[in-house]
């Protein structure tokens, strides 16, 4: 495992063949898991059937295509630091970041987790280029889950003031679950394809706070061999949360074990506690949420009345 600030950035691998296992991992996830929740009206599209509110493209794949957002993708860092874009001159590393989460709703933690990747990323010469909040689809089956439409806008709404961090709603808008394998296989791909930046100095990793690092060793909840994966050929950058022992859960866990050096554990300089659930247990309340989470995205739960099953009092909301 790495720590903040220790050692250099460690060997280049060789990524893995995006496509051909995000198909895989996509055709897996159709067999094994529950179809959405939600029965959301039908259109066909190209002979194939997609839900009306998310009228894009069903290619071949069966994926529905929504083009990566790359605005702030950090161009000019991969020009300077290789005179050519894409072309670096010495073994230098860009790196993308891929939060995946319900984001139900996003919190100023989620935007703080890529802050705290990057200066630890960079402190060892990485190049942190860009980041993604990636909202799960509707068919990821959590208690109180917003549908997706409203948690990819407050996702977005928070992003607004941040330089680097990005929406990608590819995950939201498919017609099912997909795993967080096939989202960063697509991320890798689309920016491969972009012709922005060589595959071979692009490294998207996993961002991901302990308790996500913890649920891989959860029996049933994640695919070994995707696990596997997602720690050797991305790597994972975990933010320590309420105390949990990284290094614990990274010595009681083979796969991780094997892969310490492609795992980095940051520390929160300013630890605290906010998590969606709090946010949204202070809604219920009609407690105020301000400074936990940006003022637009209140904005938009008090307009659209969202986390209210229990309150009587909207005003409080914004303080
Ligand atoms: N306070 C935090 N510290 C470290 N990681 C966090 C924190 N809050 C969220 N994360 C991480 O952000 C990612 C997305 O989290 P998620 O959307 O589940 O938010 P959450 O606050 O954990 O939600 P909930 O309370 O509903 O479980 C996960 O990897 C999670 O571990
Ligand atoms: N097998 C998998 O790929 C797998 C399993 C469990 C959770 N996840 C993802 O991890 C994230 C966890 O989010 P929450 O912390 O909000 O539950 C979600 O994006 C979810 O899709 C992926």
């Amino acid at each position: 495992m790495r720590k903040l600030g220790f050692d250099g950035p460690g060997p280049v691998r060789s990524l893995p063949l995006a496509r051909g296992r995000g198909n895989r991992s996509a055709l897996l996830c159709c067999r094994l898991l529950p179809p959405p929740s939600s029965s959301i009206p039908c259109c066909p599209i190209g002979g194939r059937i997609a839900p009306r509110r998310f009228q894009h493209l069903v290619m071949d794949s069966g994926f529905v295509d929504v083009p990566l957002p790359m605005d702030k993708i950090s161009l000019s860092s991969v020009q300077e630091s290789t005179g050519r874009i894409g072309c670096p001159e010495r073994n230098q590393m860009f790196v993308v970041l891929l939060s995946a989460g319900s984001f139900n709703p996003p919190t100023y933690m989620h935007l703080r987790l890529f802050e705290l990747a990057k200066d630890a990323l960079e402190a060892q010469g990485y190049v942190v280029i860009g980041g993604y909040i990636s909202p799960a689809n509707d068919a990821y089956r959590k208690k109180d889950l917003l549908p997706s439409i409203h948690r990819v806008h407050l996702c977005e709404l928070a992003c607004r003031t941040s330089s680097f961090v990005m929406v990608d709603p590819w995950e939201a808008k498919q017609n099912s679950y997909q795993r967080t394998l096939t989202v960063l296989s697509r991320i890798q791909s689309s920016l491969c394809h972009s012709g922005l930046i060589r595959k071979e100095s692009l490294k998207v990793m996993l961002l991901c706070g302990s308790d996500l690092l913890e649920s891989f060793a959860t029996p049933g909840v994640w695919m070994l061999d995707q696990v596997r994966t997602i720690c050797q050929d991305f790597g994972i950058v975990c933010i320590r949360r309420e105390g949990k022992d990284i290094e614990k859960i990274i010595s009681t866990n083979e796969i991780l074990q094997e892969n310490k050096n492609n795992i980095f554990s940051v520390d929160e300089i300013v630890p605290n506690q906010i998590s969606s659930t709090r946010v949204r247990d202070c809604i219920r309340r009609g407690l105020s949420v301000k400074y936990l989470t940006p003022d637009e995205v209140i904005d938009y739960i008090k307009d659209q009345k969202l986390y209210l099953n229990e309150i009587k009092n909207l005003g409080s909301l914004m303080g």
